[in-house]
């Protein structure tokens, strides 16, 4: 299976981001999004991830394929680690968490309710759900925003042992974590300037 965009075009607030976006991730490989703050990064990988549709173009092999990672971890505050991993769990219709407990080091936070960790811990929950989910794409908007060193290297060798499995990574970093991946700079697919001005796109803040 792969993931493969021709030629789209995605807009935020109604305002053309990006156009003329085209590549191909196939099973085992993680490509890597750079540019400039507000380039359209997060654009991009909210419409792959399906939260809203291209403004033009074709996106392949998304759908039912991908667990997203964005700026919020995706959590209740109100239910404890192990219930958050297992809600997810549920969702996908997995059932095994110690993998993803294990791999994040989240065994002594097992029963703490999620509303009490610290930044770097909640992100690091948030990063085991993507294990529970079953699913080959792995879309991450910054995931390694609020790690410590040792929590980056536990998600380096989460993504590279999903890779390993077959699975794919599309993720918007500025840090190194040592993977090998293809990398693919969006400015150099700014949409042209448009006549709108001001629109934002509420319903998604
Ligand atoms: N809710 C919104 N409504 C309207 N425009 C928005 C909204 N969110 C972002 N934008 C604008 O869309 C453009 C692309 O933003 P996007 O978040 O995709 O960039 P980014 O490359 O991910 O940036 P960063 O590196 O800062 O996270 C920017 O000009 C931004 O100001």
């Amino acid at each position: 299976m792969a993931l493969r965009l021709t030629d789209v075009a995605v807009a935020r607030g109604g305002v053309p981001v990006l156009g003329g976006v085209s590549f191909t991730l196939e099973g085992g490989e993680a490509l890597i999004l750079r540019g400039p703050n507000g380039s359209g990064k997060t654009t991009l990988l909210r419409t792959i991830a399906g939260l809203q549709p291209p403004l033009s173009g074709t996106l392949e092999g998304a759908a039912d394929a991908v667990a997203y990672a964005g700026h919020a971890d995706g959590l209740k505050s109100m239910l404890s680690v192990a219930e958050n991993l297992q809600f997810w769990a549920a969702v996908y219709g997995q059932r095994d968490i110690a993998i993803a407990l294990g791999a994040y080091g989240l065994e002594p936070l097992a029963d703490r309710l999620t509303g009490t960790l610290s930044a770097g811990q909640k992100r690091r929950a948030g990063l085991a759900r993507l294990m529970v989910t079953g699913r080959p794409i792995w879309v991450l908007d910054e995931p390694t925003v609020s790690l410590d060193l040792g929590a980056v290297g536990m998600f380096a060798a989460a993504v590279r042992g999903h890779l390993r499995a077959g699975g794919m990574a599309l993720l918007a970093t500025h840090i190194d974590l040592g993977l090998e991946a293809k990398i693919f700079d969006v400015s150099g697919f700014r949409a042209a300037p448009s006549a709108v001005h001001g629109a934002s796109d509420e319903a998604f803040l």
